[in-house]
């Protein structure tokens, strides 16, 4: 069983011709409210492919369909919260290129303290894995007691933020960066190459497995010397919201089933793909028939050397 403490948000999602800029009013032309949260994305998507996850949570009472959505997609949820407080929300715009930009209220997310977070503790077992993201707070506290009780961490700095930066993550035993967090993680400038990225994350974290999602660019898996690259799928993205999500979710249920860092990678990557070719957050995320089968039809490119 993973255990993944996580935010759930309820994701407005607005089709703008372009994002927004300051002081400018912009018509959207299309909307709609879905589930959402790195957290609840990251158990969805783990769910759908066949992996084992609780997730810990908080939810405004009145958005408890969130709550059926994730168990009726095989999320254990007997650890989600319903609370008297107001759901944590995303403001998402995605423009036509399939970019996004995401204004967070943490809402419910933000009431962990560390009572409730020992409750949660109280369940898991030595050996157990526990994934956090960066929106809900509480971290400092939770690496040092999941440390303590000998779980396995994993954690994706997202968003990130320089209270993120600070944390232990020696305690992480894998870690999910994407550019712009591994640049902030190393302090190498934007744009750096994905070897400098690498080499100064070995080099900060050595014992640390570290995956660097590229994007377009496709992904790189490293402990110490070793290293894999996953190369990326040609695919044009319709919104790339929750791709990061997806890929994180697919990686750590191939994980549980015992599959190696390159198969990891790969079934990731084709989860991402096929998720960045529709709309929404959760609702993008594919189900795990859908994924073998683009993997079966997918012709990965030639690798390369970073
Ligand atoms: O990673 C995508 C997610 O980021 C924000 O948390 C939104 O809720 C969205 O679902």
């Amino acid at each position: 069983m993973l255990h993944n403490f996580g935010s759930i948000n309820l994701d407005h999602i607005y089709r703008v011709p372009h994002l927004v800029t300051p002081g400018e009013t912009l018509t959207s032309h299309g909307y709609r409210v879905g589930l959402g949260g790195k957290g609840a994305n990251q158990s969805l998507a783990m769910a759908r492919a066949g992996g084992q996850v609780r997730h810990w949570g908080r939810l405004g009472r009145q958005d408890a369909w969130a709550r059926d959505l994730l168990e009726a997609s095989g999320v254990d949820v007997d650890s989600v919260e319903l609370v008297d407080e107001p759901s944590g929300h995303a403001i998402i715009q995605v423009d036509d290129a399939g970019e996004n930009a995401i204004l967070l209220f943490p809402g419910a997310n933000h009431g962990f303290n560390e009572a409730n977070l020992e409750a949660r503790l109280a369940e898991a077992s030595p050996g157990d894995w526990l994934l956090a993201q960066n929106e809900c707070i509480a971290l400092p506290y939770l690496f040092e007691a999941a440390r303590e009780r000998g779980l396995h961490i994993a954690f994706n700095p997202a968003p990130m933020t320089a209270d993120a930066a600070e944390l232990p993550l020696e305690a992480c035993r894998l870690l999910f960066v994407n550019r712009s967090e591994a640049e902030i993680l190393t302090g190498l400038p934007a744009g750096s190459a994905a070897s400098a990225l690498l080499d100064a994350l070995a080099s900060r974290l050595p014992a640390t497995e570290t995956v660097l999602t590229l994007g377009g660019d496709g992904a790189w898996y490293q402990v110490g010397e070793t290293r894999h690259f996953q190369p990326p799928m040609p695919v044009t993205p319709v919104d790339t919201t929750a791709a990061g999500d997806t890929f994180i979710g697919y990686y750590l249920a191939a994980l549980q089933d015992g599959e190696g860092p390159e198969a990891c990678l790969a079934r990731a990557a084709a989860a991402a793909a096929l998720g960045v070719q529709r709309s929404g957050a959760a609702e993008s995320i594919p189900e795990a028939a859908e994924v073998a089968q683009w993997q079966r039809q997918t012709q990965p490119q030639t690798p390369n050397t970073p």
